[in-house]
């Protein structure tokens, strides 16, 4: 290319990386992925290599991040916060460890020890302690300066308010990520969509959109977490290398990714980076590569840094986990609050070893911004187990006969009248009746979150509501075992068995009740608040505005919500009904705030310290839940000695094992 061209090219790069830049720093509402917008910052480095004369001082490639926002308190970092540099293939890996060695004069058969950690898909976050107590949280802004962020940090529960070190530093800057677990990005979503908003479009922009709320009930409702992984400035303490470093943090309580790992030469980042390519998928959160950092800290100050990034550590990205497939349908489906969303159905395409055929497509808005027609060649992309979004269509695919699908004039269920609310991006059913509302409202009330009816899916909430045997979730608890008789294929034993889950489900927690009804804006932790609150179904009905409002994470739209549905005479009939059936909820007298409020704990192997029923009373005590076995739900695993299978499935979910001191530690700490 000549130089006209390419300075043409260059400056076309920086006002296009400078726009989505915006809009994935400042806004949290990207328009490109990240792979797509990878690939327009690598074309830019790539002519300014060729042409360095033409390198602007404010090339997005010499600058972190985007502007603070000013709505929030400006926090200058002590250290800036910088970016890292990207590497793609193996060569790119080889070659950043070639160069370590070059800078630090050491022969090519002499190996660095190198840390590597999961790279994070969230927010870069700092949080200050002074004496010990957390000052301050921020972000990481344009690198220099960042945005106040403490009120909605602390809302993050795995943040210790103190360290737990008995002579504390005077000064500790620790960065981390913040993120927020992949199965509470998609039931986030989900909730979003049922409540008309538009849908995150990742879990990194989940985390950054709850962490930059000015109103801190916001972030609260969402489990977000944090890994750390450096630090800024540190005074009273030191440390030799970042094995050292995170050792310490982890004493401290801060959390550290269990899965981070020395290794030795260029051979110990492969293996683990391959590993990781393996596990992605297991994992409970999103993570976008690994990092990679010479481990001793004063190799890395030998080193340096450049004006972006430092020369010690190298991002190494996986792969997008894209296809290219074909829509070969769009269907309106109804949700329970009524909201119709489209689904596109795809000819099965593999995503990384997964095959995909449905796609969500969110709401209409999203739709006609992306111009997503059926018969479309489309690019999707898969995150985790969350259900995989349409990225782009290759209108350059196009054939003519594509079509939109307009928003239904009537409900595809009901032929209700669909409403578009304004300032919602949702279309919803108005139908009272709607048959697949109450459809979903059921399948909701009997799921395992809520009323955990076993066994009691959705193709026998089908089937009840296609004899007629159920109109509404009261209906549930007047059915026979002659009813499920007349089932295809029911037998004795089975019949048995779901009238005994819908018996089980008569002394549920208040809490799963609440959340069961599938109040609007009620999500799980709401329910929680609600219970705890109001311990018992009669007093939340009675409650008003003023009195839920005086909640402190309940504001004015959950209040309303929650008052219109208890003034509907429809509903007050219903819980009356379940009242009468004997459906008796049982009021948790968990400690408001415990300290583990939220949290699923397994033990596992020989207790010495205490003895099972005792660890699950101390767990109950604070908030938390005891579970049998190790999940991606799972938030700990305590393990005695000669523990077996469910350690090795807690490690290789990803979920921080403690010692049986470890968790007194946690449960005695004083966060
Ligand atoms: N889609 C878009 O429109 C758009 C726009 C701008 C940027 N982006 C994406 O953002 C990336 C650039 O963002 P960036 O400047 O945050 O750089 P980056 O994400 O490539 O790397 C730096 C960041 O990694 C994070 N990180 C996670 N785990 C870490 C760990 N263990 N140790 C250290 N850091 C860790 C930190 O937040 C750090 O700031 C690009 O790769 C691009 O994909 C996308
Ligand atoms: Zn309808």
């Amino acid at each position: 290319m000549d130089r006209n061209a390419a300075e043409r090219r260059i400056a076309q790069l920086c006002a296009e990386i400078r726009r989505h830049d915006h809009l994935y720093y400042v806004l949290d509402r990207p328009e490109i992925t990240d792979a797509e917008f990878d690939l327009l910052y690598r074309e830019l480095v790539q002519l300014e290599q060729e042409h360095p004369e033409l390198v602007t001082p404010d090339s997005p490639t010499r600058r972190v991040g985007g502007a603070p926002l000013d709505k929030f308190e400006q926090v200058t970092h002590r250290i800036p916060m910088l970016s890292l540099e990207n590497a793609f293939t193996d060569g790119d890996i080889a070659e950043f460890d070639a160069r370590v060695k070059r800078v630090l004069g050491l022969s090519a058969t002499e190996e660095i020890a190198y840390v590597c950690e999961p790279k994070m898909d969230g927010l870069a976050v700092e949080l200050v302690y002074e004496n010990g107590s957390l000052a301050v949280g921020s972000t990481r802004g344009d690198g220099f300066v960042g945005e106040n962020v403490t009120q909605n940090l602390k809302t993050v529960k795995s943040i210790p308010l103190r360290l737990e070190c008995a002579h504390p530093p005077a000064l500790l800057e620790v960065r981390g990520e913040v993120y927020l677990p992949l199965e509470a990005f998609q039931r986030l979503n989900v909730q979003r969509e049922e409540d008309g908003e538009p849908p995150f479009a990742n879990p990194r922009n989940a985390a950054a959109g709850s962490i930059r709320q000015l109103d801190p009930r916001i972030a609260a409702r969402r489990p977000l977490a944090i890994f750390c992984y450096a630090p800024g400035e540190v005074r009273g303490a030191a440390f030799a290398s970042q094995t050292e470093f995170l050792d310490t943090m982890r004493q401290w309580g801060l959390p550290v990714n269990p899965l981070v790992r020395r290794v030795t030469g260029v051979e110990g980042v492969l293996s683990f980076y391959r590993e990781m390519t393996d596990r992605r998928d297991t994992l409970p959160y999103e993570i976008d590569g690994v990092v990679v950092k010479v481990d001793s800290f004063s190799l890395q100050r030998e080193l340096g840094e450049k004006s972006r990034s430092p020369r010690w550590a190298v991002a190494v990205k996986f792969p997008p986990r894209q296809a290219v497939t074909v829509i070969e349908d769009i269907v309106p489906s109804v949700g329970r609050t009524g909201v119709i969303t489209p689904t596109a159905n795809l000819r099965p395409v593999e995503v990384s070893g997964v095959t995909v055929s449905r796609a969500t497509l969110h709401n209409w808005e999203e739709m006609e911004r992306k111009d997503i027609r059926i018969g479309d060649t489309v690019v999707i992309e898969r995150a985790g187990d969350v259900i995989p979004a349409v990225v782009r269509v290759l209108t350059e695919k196009r054939a003519g006969s594509e079509r939109f699908l307009p928003i239904p004039a009537a409900c595809p269920e009901c032929g209700s009248e669909v409403v578009k609310i304004p300032d919602e991006v949702a279309v919803r059913c108005m139908g009272l009746s709607c048959p697949a509302q109450i459809r979903e409202s059921i399948i909701h009330f009997a799921s395992r979150n809520a009323m955990d009816m076993e066994g009691l899916g959705e193709k026998y909430i089908e089937q009840l509501l296609r004899l007629g045997l159920v109109g509404n979730v009261a209906d549930l608890y007047t059915l026979t075992r002659d009813d499920f008789m007349k089932f295809d294929r029911m037998g004795d034993k089975l019949a048995e068995n779901l009238l005994n889950a819908i018996e089980a489900s008569k002394r549920r927690e208040l809490s799963r009740f609440i959340f069961a009804l599938g109040i609007r804006h009620v999500g799980e932790h709401t329910a929680r608040l609600l219970a705890t609150a109001f311990g018992s179904i009669d007093n939340l009905a009675r409650a008003t505005e003023a009195e839920l409002l005086s909640i402190r994470e309940i504001g004015p739209q959950v209040a309303r919500s929650i008052t219109t549905f208890f003034h509907n005479e429809g509903n007050r009939e219903t819980i009356r009904r379940m009242v009468e059936a004997g459906v008796e909820p049982t009021v948790e007298e968990k400690k408001v705030g415990g300290r583990f409020t939220g949290k699923t704990f397994v033990f596992t192997g020989a207790l010495t310290r205490f003895s099972r029923s005792e660890a699950q009373k101390m767990v109950e005590n604070e908030g938390g839940h005891a579970a049998g076995s190790v999940s991606k739900k799972t938030d700990y695993v305590v393990a005695g000695a000669e523990a077996g299978s469910k350690l090795d499935k807690a490690r290789q979910l990803g979920v921080t094992v403690l010692t049986e001191d470890g968790f007194l530690q946690m449960l005695e700490g004083e966060q």
